[in-house]
């Protein structure tokens, strides 16, 4: 399979790194294309076997399954240049959530998915969201949903929830992480151990928690009730975040719904090397 990528920025290089990992060299080829050379060149240098295309359209012409991963405010412009070149046994798979389905379908004469990635791909887990377009047939959406098992668990979803489900899936490492990096700071601050300890103590917490949920079948509840045993100390300290956590997600949720009705994501400084 010959896949593309249009866009090698933080998304689009984790996902080329990703299927590079996940599936016999002999079986997968990739192209790729990205505005400013430098990023490109930087993943070639690394992953040599990704072929390197001069513009979108190029990448295109030389793929079977095109990923678009650049940002909301480059989508459109980007669908348009490549349209002409796009034909229908293409499939074509946008990443960004606020090009809607029915606006690439009215446009494109292909195949159209919506599949919104997680940071967690680096480590081939968790979840892509996957949004299949409507001309697809059964067999072409297990297609698509095949690549992604390589890297992920693709879960469909309706478009209408894409939101809060990509705030679950996708902007969720990130929220995690603030949540562990302030409990490992407190621990520097109430109980004098050094920083590495708490943070090496917080992540392998984190990573054993993770597995208990996803692959030994506890429940939210069964862990806190095994957990926090009657008269102990972890109830007390549940008593402590019930109130401070109530209400928080609800607003969190309200702002990351508003900041998405803005589909112009202001652009963002990264580091060259985008792949972590
Ligand atoms: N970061 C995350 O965790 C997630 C992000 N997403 C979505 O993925 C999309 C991409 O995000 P992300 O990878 O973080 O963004 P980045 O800015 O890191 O990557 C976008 C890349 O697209 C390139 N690009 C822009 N226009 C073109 C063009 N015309 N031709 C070729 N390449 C182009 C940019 O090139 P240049 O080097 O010139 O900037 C840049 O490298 C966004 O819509 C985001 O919402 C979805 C889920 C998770
Ligand atoms: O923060 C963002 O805009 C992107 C979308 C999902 C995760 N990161």
């Amino acid at each position: 399979m010959r896949i593309g990528f249009i866009g090698t920025g933080s998304m689009g290089s984790m996902l080329i790194r990703s299927f590079l990992q996940s599936t016999p060299s002999s079986d997968l080829q990739i192209v790729a294309c990205n505005r400013s050379p430098e990023k490109l060149a930087h993943l070639t240098a690394r992953y040599p076997q990704v072929e390197t295309a001069a513009t979108p359209e190029e990448t295109v012409s030389r793929s079977s399954i095109v990923f678009l991963c650049v940002k909301p405010n480059d989508a459109m412009g980007v669908i348009q240049q490549v349209l002409p070149y796009l034909q229908e046994q293409h499939y074509f798979i946008s990443i960004n959530s606020a090009v809607m389905l029915d606006e690439m379908e009215a446009l494109l004469p292909c195949r159209v998915s919506k599949v919104i990635p997680s940071l967690t791909q680096v480590a081939l887990s968790g979840v892509s969201l996957v949004m299949h377009g409507s001309r697809m047939s059964h067999e072409e959406r297990r297609f698509v949903d095949s690549w992604l098992e390589r890297i992920s668990k693709p879960i469909i979803v309706e478009e209408g929830d894409l939101r809060v489900c990509s705030d679950l899936s996708s902007c969720g490492p990130a929220f995690l992480a603030v949540m562990l990096r302030e409990f490992a700071m407190a621990a520097v601050r109430q109980g004098g151990i050094s920083r590495d300890l708490a943070d090496e103590l917080v992540k392998e917490m984190a990573r054993g928690t993770g597995k208990l949920l996803t692959e030994e079948g506890f429940e939210f509840e069964d862990i806190i009730r095994r957990v926090a045993v009657p008269g102990g100390i972890t109830a007390e300290g549940i008593k402590v975040l019930h109130p401070s956590l109530h209400g928080v997600f609800d607003q969190l949720l309200v702002t990351t719904r508003s900041k998405a009705k803005h589909h112009g994501v202001p652009p963002t400084e990264r580091p060259q090397d985008c792949e972590r």
